[in-house]
């Protein structure tokens, strides 16, 4: 049996028994367009470490820690203490008012403040939100067969056992607990454990414009797209906004995947989180053929790009020393698992000693994993120690050898909002020493192609109503009146170009990629 229902006008949720529930698209879409958007999630809630500085209805942050650069362009929120309970924080009379009535806060927050000054886990509370729901659907979640209807993996997660089985017995113990405290909900443990479960397989992190993790989602038509490593759409918030964005064009009546995870990982990797996770085996397109960007490596004679089932360097025609690249392979992964343990060392000096090491196997290029990553991890440290020129050289990188591979597309919106981070810094590095260093690169001009570059593709990556569209704007015209460029110059003709392609830059681009080469070089040699 197939039942089809339309989700928007440009996808529909097909429901087949054998295989679970999908979205497909119900005409062609082209590469960059809104697909979904869901303006009011069943739940959006702040994390633990985000209750403080995030409105509990629309998401507005009063502060932003880890993304300094890009947050100093957002007016900050003002944030108030719901008097109940003094655990949650609105920025208006209007997102207090809301959240009580239409999103429930009235029912847990004498549950809250029973716990008070003890903070409920997110878990705990997102389960008791879903708790709430389960108990008033309505009839459009019918549709999706609601809260009810979520795929749990219970059997799963109990066959796997371990910790987070443990931790979903305990939690769904808890709540149950809490609930006995408020007059309106009482559930018992067995239900609150299928809640978690549930929880763990269709939620959704909420980032901010700059994907910095700040809250978890739960929304029916989110929870209907299936996974792929190779996705022709991704997942975005705007505040507590959730929309879906095609990456590639779509043709009429194939499926629309996003990715769970991080892609930045080989398949082996990709696999193993897949099945622990999500518990199926993955056979999207990248995970079946051999094709794997992320795992060519680099020749060791010309550093020329080598895909993964060569044996020779298609440029040079050099050998691949197989022993070598199998044993700089096995050492990435080591590094990687090491990085995924609880507690794991990710200061910088760690860090730059691993990459180092990757580095100076003279076999694994910016691409391969956890390289970018680690680049991305120390380029954010820098930033928030304030070390501008360190930060600009790991994001140069990025910028120059990984974004072209691991975010084909120019408007992929993590590599959009990646270089706006790199302009924001190269900002900073000219304030901080204009007269430049290395190979006296004119910021001014780099500047503004890069922030050309990015309005060019804003509206494909994240829509030109968007908050970052919004941000973008406002940034430009600064630099412009900054800078004191006037709006009748020679750089109006860049407008929508990207560095690459603006001619009066050329020189500028050479200079860039010589700072990466020698920079790179020194993180091989300095082992
Ligand atoms: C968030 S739900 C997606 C909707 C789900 N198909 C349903 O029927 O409700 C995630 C679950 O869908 C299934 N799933 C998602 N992507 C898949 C894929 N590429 N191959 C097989 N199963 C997948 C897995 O069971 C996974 O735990």
């Amino acid at each position: 049996m197939s039942l089809s229902v339309d989700i928007s006008e440009y996808a529909y949720l097909k429901d087949r028994l054998s295989a679970g529930r999908f979205i497909h698209a119900s005409q062609q879409i082209s590469a960059g367009t809104e697909i979904l958007s869901v303006e009011d999630p069943l739940i959006c809630i702040p994390d633990e470490a985000h209750l403080d500085t995030c409105c509990h209805f629309c998401m507005a942050e009063e502060s932003g820690e880890s993304s300094s650069v890009n947050q100093a362009y957002k007016p900050p929120a003002k944030l108030s203490f719901c008097l109940g309970c003094r655990v949650v924080k609105y920025c208006s009379k209007a997102c207090q008012t809301w959240d009580w009535k239409r999103k429930n806060h009235k029912y847990e927050c004498d549950i809250y403040k029973a716990q008070y000054p003890r903070v409920l886990p997110t878990a705990a509370r997102v389960m008791l939100r879903m708790a709430k729901h389960f108990l008033n659907e309505t009839p459009s979640a019918k549709v999706f067969g609601g809260i009810g209807g979520l795929k749990a993996h219970v059997e799963d997660f109990q066959k796997a056992g371990g910790e987070r089985w443990e931790m979903g017995n305990l939690t769904a113990k808890a709540t149950a607990e809490f609930s006995k405290g408020s007059k309106a909900v009482n559930f018992e443990p067995d239900f609150m454990r299928d809640l978690y479960c549930k929880l763990l397989i269709n939620s959704v992190t909420v980032t901010t414009q700059t994907f910095d993790p700040i809250g978890i989602c739960l929304t029916y038509q989110a929870a209907m797209f299936n996974h792929s490593c190779d996705p022709n759409a991704i997942m975005l918030f705007d505040g507590r906004r959730l929309s879906v964005r095609s990456l590639k064009d779509i043709a009429k009546d194939t499926e629309i995947t996003i990715s769970y995870i991080d892609n930045l990982m080989t398949r082996k990797e990709r696999k193993r989180e897949l099945s622990s996770r999500y518990f199926f085996d993955c056979k999207c397109s990248l995970c079946s053929t051999k094709t794997q960007p992320f795992e060519a490596s680099s020749c060791h004679k010309c550093s020329k790009l080598v895909p993964y089932t060569s044996n020779s360097c298609p440029s040079c025609q050099e050998a691949v020393p197989e022993d070598d690249l199998t044993s700089a392979i096995a050492q990435a992964a080591a590094i990687t698992e090491k990085r995924e343990k609880k507690n794991a060392d990710k200061s910088v000096d760690t860090t730059l000693k691993y990459i180092k090491s990757l580095y100076a196997t003279n076999l694994l290029p910016s691409t391969y994993p956890p390289n970018p990553q680690l680049h991305q991890d120390l380029a954010m440290s820098y930033i928030d120690a304030g070390d501008w020129k360190s930060a600009l050289l790991h994001l140069l990188t990025l910028y120059v050898r990984a974004y072209p591979v691991i975010y084909e597309k120019p408007f992929h919106p993590v590599r959009v909002v990646r270089t706006f981070t790199l302009a924001m810094v190269l900002i900073q590095v000219a304030v901080d020493a204009p007269e430049g260093f290395g190979e006296r690169i004119d910021f001014t001009k780099v500047l503004y192609g890069l922030l050309t570059e990015i309005s060019g593709n804003v509206e494909k990556s994240h829509g030109s109503s968007s908050g970052f569209a919004e941000m973008v704007r406002r940034k430009i015209q600064d630099v412009k009146v900054d800078m004191g460029i006037d709006s009748n110059q020679e750089t109006d003709k860049w407008a929508g170009k990207g560095l690459g392609g603006i001619p009066e830059l050329e020189g500028e681009v050479k200079k860039i990629i010589k700072m990466v080469d020698d920079f790179v070089l020194d993180l091989k040699k300095a082992v």
